[in-house]
């Protein structure tokens, strides 16, 4: 154990060089001095730790290399820094990678999630007082809505994609730990996140990534699929709560109550780089094809987010044309980031600093 860790409490973060997991270690680093944050992630093509270089050098900040899939390593660091809180973001998340590579998304997702659970539970045994292990899932486990309809916490599991799947064992084996071992967990399904650092594989970065290089933009079926999306500072702030606020043993939906069928959003995402790059209005549109549909394709995902909302009294605090001018603009500015996680740069790079 290290000096530091006998007086603090070590907080582990897996995928916290990810998209929305970088945004959570900066808020815990930065919000809680009195936690020593470790960041475990394995730096995959879609993680890296530019997203973190403006608390790198903060002193309640570690970041360790590995996967959450190597057995040893895992249970090495969890007696060595004797972790109080799992934050679990880790995993694969491109539903369009599942489809190409369930496999991967089993062992990440599946067996990842396995893995931490059986460290936690070696650690501590049956002495949870003050622990906690939070996981943080999807909506898409509930499979997919009609046109009306809402996901609430009660709603049955039924995915469709592999990557769904894999997010619904892996919610089903914490909620099994917690009945058999008494694991104390916490569980989270969130709508759609959308912000800076996002790797443009996802619907908004890929977008903007392609209008910037006049690139088509490939609008899968006829685009009339629903999605709700929240900013990913919002989502931040909701962990924060729920990880130490949320009952034990609970799951909450988390969603911004914005539903935007595809083609809208991305018409009016057209819009907004019209206007930020000073091109004639309506030239953005002109690179809309419509491409082949994604097998399995779930029709609508909306989430019903009054539990987290009336008990821990959250609900998101950013408007959606405030949070996409936003990301926008962090994207326009952040050009370079954007052409390094597209060649793989970083990765190179940053990979070769921790080998
Ligand atoms: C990449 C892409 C996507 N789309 C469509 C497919 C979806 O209907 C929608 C959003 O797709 P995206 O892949 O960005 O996100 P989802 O498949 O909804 O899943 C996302 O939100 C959930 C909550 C997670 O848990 C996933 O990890 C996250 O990836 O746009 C297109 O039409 N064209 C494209 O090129």
């Amino acid at each position: 154990m290290t000096e530091h860790s006998k007086t603090t409490k070590n907080i582990l973060i897996t995928g916290g060089a990810g998209f929305i997991g970088s945004h959570v270690v900066r808020r815990f680093v930065t919000k809680y001095p009195e936690y020593r944050i470790y960041n475990l992630d394995a730096l995959t093509y879609a993680g890296n730790l530019e997203n973190l270089k403006d608390i790198e050098d903060k002193e309640n900040y570690t970041f360790i290399q590995g996967s959450i899939t190597d057995e040893k390593f895992v249970n090495d660091i969890f007696k060595e820094f004797r972790f109080e809180g799992v934050i679990h973001l880790a995993a694969e998340s491109h539903v369009d990678r599942s489809i190409s590579d369930p496999l991967a998304f089993a062992k990440t997702n599946i067996l990842g999630t396995m893995i931490l659970l059986n460290a936690f539970k070696e650690l501590w045994g049956k002495y949870w007082e003050g622990k906690r292990f939070y996981h943080i899932s999807t909506d898409e486990v509930y499979g997919t809505l009609g046109k009306t309809g809402l996901f609430e916490e009660t709603t049955s599991y039924d995915p469709n994609s592999p990557y769904s799947a894999s997010k619904a064992s892996s919610d089903h084996f914490v909620r099994a730990y917690g009945e058999t071992y008494d694991l104390p967990y916490v569980i989270t399904n969130c709508s759609n996140n959308y912000g800076a650092n996002q790797f443009p594989e996802k619907l908004i970065p890929l977008f903007i990534h392609n209008i910037i290089h006049h690139k088509p933009l490939p609008v899968y079926g006829d685009g009339n699929y629903t999605r709700d999306w929240l900013y990913v500072i919002d989502h931040a702030i909701a962990i924060d709560l729920v990880f130490h606020k949320g009952k034990g043993k609970e799951t909450y939906n988390i969603g911004g109550f914005n539903e935007w069928k595809n083609i809208d959003l991305v018409k009016l995402l057209c819009q907004h780089m019209d206007e930020k790059l000073g091109r004639e209005i309506g030239s953005s549109e002109q690179l809309i094809t419509y491409v082949k549909d994604r097998p399995g394709h779930d029709l609508r995902y909306a989430i019903d987010a009054s539990k987290i909302n009336k008990e821990l009294d959250w609900s998101p605090t950013v408007t959606f044309e405030e949070g996409l001018s936003k990301t926008i603009d962090w994207y326009l500015n952040n050009e370079e980031w954007l052409n390094n996680v597209t060649s793989g740069a970083y990765q190179k790079y940053y990979t070769k600093q921790y080998q």
